[in-house]
């Protein structure tokens, strides 16, 4: 059910996050807090960008919007109803794609919906169009070792896609892929993400990455991560990395980030001193 509350302030957002943090194991000595007081808005069909230095939260803002853990403040909503759990509406995306090695490629697609227990011929239908989709449809019967890392992205997009979420969370997804691939792989996200109208919610460490990809940069501060700023980005797709335009980009996003990595080595350094 949505609360009264929020559609007064906010009908329209695919997820709406208010004073959101989340400490690990809080209450006990272990105690670690990860985030604190995220406001954040997107808007369905949105592409927002997650940048920030190494542990301030980014990852775990994507499992509290998956459902996937709970926050320890704040709320979220999707679609106006909170987030209690896991949804199909909202699909997340690692940088280790896990398919399983002894599936082939549109077993391992439709694997979400043969657990809804759909019928063999629907899940096939429904795995060659998502297949499609990532330009992999002559790959539906091999087996996931057959694949390149590109490739394996590629499917895990398309599993993905096969739930129709209408929110993608993506979590470094080409991160350990070559420097050529990766660009290729950001174009082909840029497709997807134009025909199938859903949000995404993408992280990464790359002020590139950031730069080609989002309508919205969301840059965090170092542990425990806060908002520290939100950067519009309204240049026409495909962008020229080497614009005037892209260039200032680079450089505001860079000065962003410099005092947060700063502060995020130093509390690593102390850290490991203790
Ligand atoms: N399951 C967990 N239990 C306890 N602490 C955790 C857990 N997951 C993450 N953390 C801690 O929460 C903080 C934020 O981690 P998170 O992975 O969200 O950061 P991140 O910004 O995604 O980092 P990176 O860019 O390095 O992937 C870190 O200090 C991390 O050690």
């Amino acid at each position: 059910m949505a609360s009264d509350a929020y559609v007064a302030w906010s009908s329209q957002d695919a997820v709406v996050c208010r004073g959101v943090g989340k400490t690990w194991a809080e209450g006990t000595e272990r105690a670690h807090e990860a985030l604190r007081g995220i406001d954040l808005d997107i808007a369905p069909g949105e592409f927002v960008v997650l940048l920030g230095p190494s542990g301030c939260g980014k990852s775990t803002l994507l499992y509290l919007i998956a459902g996937l853990e709970r926050q320890t403040g704040g709320r979220i909503w999707a679609f106006r109803d909170p987030v209690e759990g896991p949804s199909p509406d909202r699909s997340l995306i690692f940088q280790e794609t896990s398919l399983f090695p002894w599936l082939t490629v549109w077993q391992n697609v439709s694997f979400g919906l043969s657990i809804r227990g759909a019928k063999e011929a629907e899940r096939r239908a429904v795995a060659k169009e998502a297949l499609q989709r990532v330009g992999l449809a002559e790959a539906m019967d091999k087996r996931p070792d057959e694949l390149s890392g590109g490739m394996r992205q590629r499917v895990a997009v398309a599993r993905a896609l096969a739930m129709r979420p209408k929110v993608l969370l993506m979590d470094e997804p080409f991160a350990a892929l070559d420097v050529q691939t990766r660009a290729k792989m950001q174009d082909f996200l840029l497709d997807v993400w134009r025909d199938s109208g859903a949000s995404v919610l993408f992280v990464t460490h790359h002020i590139d990455e950031a730069i080609a990809l989002a309508d919205r940069v969301v840059v965090f501060t170092a542990r425990p991560g806060r908002i520290k700023s939100i950067i519009p980005i309204a240049l026409p797709r495909p962008r020229d990395p080497f614009s005037p335009e892209a260039e200032a980009l680079r450089r505001q996003l860079t000065e962003e980030l410099r005092s947060e990595v700063d502060r995020a080595f130093a509390e690593q350094e102390a850290l490991a001193a203790e």
